[in-house]
């Protein structure tokens, strides 16, 4: 394992609902990578647009068998870091809390609401703690990228957005929604988090290409999210996601620059070296292989 990311882009692409079937790779090798965190969602598809290296990962698994409270988020991090990821961009079905946001649109989340209570949101514990900044969750860099990769694909683009991410698996009631609205959320879905954490505790640059498939149950007069509709307005906008996945592979700089998120474990670690769990610290060997893994 390499311990310091290298200078070319290899994109994780992390596809959520109407999205299993994936993206058309050149080369394409279809990859069950272990992880010691469990079973990550399915087996990953890794291959190349162009020059770049893609790698990707239904996050329901094949035939959306895996609830959004079920999915093993650390796992499929874990292994798309294993694969020698340098970044990774989501793709989810959200519903829509603004009137701006219209079903169809695009929006490039930049913040999250985390109202989840069920999932591990964390590769550290008891015998390596460590606590990463997570103030801007996304990173400005691959999101703006992405962003213009969405809108060459011919996508109504919103450049910011924050996500709240529910529990689920059932949609919110209309008292929720209109509290989340209340918040300051402007979009709704139900896995953006701990996704979003916990590549960055991997030190994988994040980025969420939201597609908006429906306004939620906060607009008066109107029927509340039916799953059939939701995959109907998806599976009309899949094309565009994967449009914009191949024009973003195809406008990536052809050298890839360090982010800052790749160094994001630098001063999170707090465990004095004598006091740390050997077997956790052995478990972290990709997660943090800047700092635990072995060197090639
Ligand atoms: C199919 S409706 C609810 C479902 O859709 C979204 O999934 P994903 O984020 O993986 O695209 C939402 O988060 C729920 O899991
Ligand atoms: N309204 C909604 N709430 C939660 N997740 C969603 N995914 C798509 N639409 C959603």
């Amino acid at each position: 394992m390499r311990a310091e990311k290298s200078t070319s882009w290899h994109i994780g692409v992390i596809g959520g609902s109407g999205l299993a079937a994936g993206i058309e790779l050149e080369d394409a090798q279809e990859i069950a990578v272990a992880s010691p965190f469990g079973e990550p969602s399915g087996p990953v598809v890794t291959g190349r647009i162009g020059e770049v290296r893609m790698t990707f990962l239904a996050r329901h698994g094949k035939g959306h068998a895996i609830p959004p409270s079920r999915v093993n988020y650390r796992a499929n991090i874990d292994v798309l870091k294993r694969c020698g990821v340098t970044d990774v961009v989501a793709l989810s079905a959200i519903g829509s809390l603004t009137e701006e946001m219209a079903p169809g649109h695009m929006v490039m989340v930049d913040q999250f609401i985390d109202r989840t209570t069920q999932r591990v949101s964390s590769f550290f514990d008891t015998g390596l703690v460590a606590h990463v900044s997570l103030a801007d969750p996304v990173c400005e860099r691959l999101k703006g990228l992405l962003a213009g990769a969405a809108e060459l694909a011919g996508g109504e683009v919103h450049q910011r957005g924050t996500y709240l991410c529910i529990e689920g698996p059932q949609f919110s009631t209309r008292a929720e929604s209109l509290m989340y609205r209340a918040w300051g959320a402007h979009v709704i879905g139900m896995t953006g988090m701990p996704e979003a954490r916990l590549a960055r505790e991997a030190e994988l640059p994040y980025a969420m290409l939201g597609m908006v498939t429906d306004y939620d149950c906060w607009r008066e007069d109107e029927a509340g999210v039916e799953v059939s509709h939701v995959l109907e307005v998806m599976q009309a906008n899949a094309e565009l996601a994967r449009t914009a996945v191949r024009n973003l592979a195809h406008h990536v700089p052809a050298v890839r620059e360090p982010s800052p998120v790749d160094t994001a474990l630098e001063h999170a670690l707090i465990t004095a070296p004598d006091a740390r769990d050997r077997k956790l610290v052995h478990k972290l060997d990709a997660v943090a292989c800047r700092l635990f893994g072995e060197r090639d």
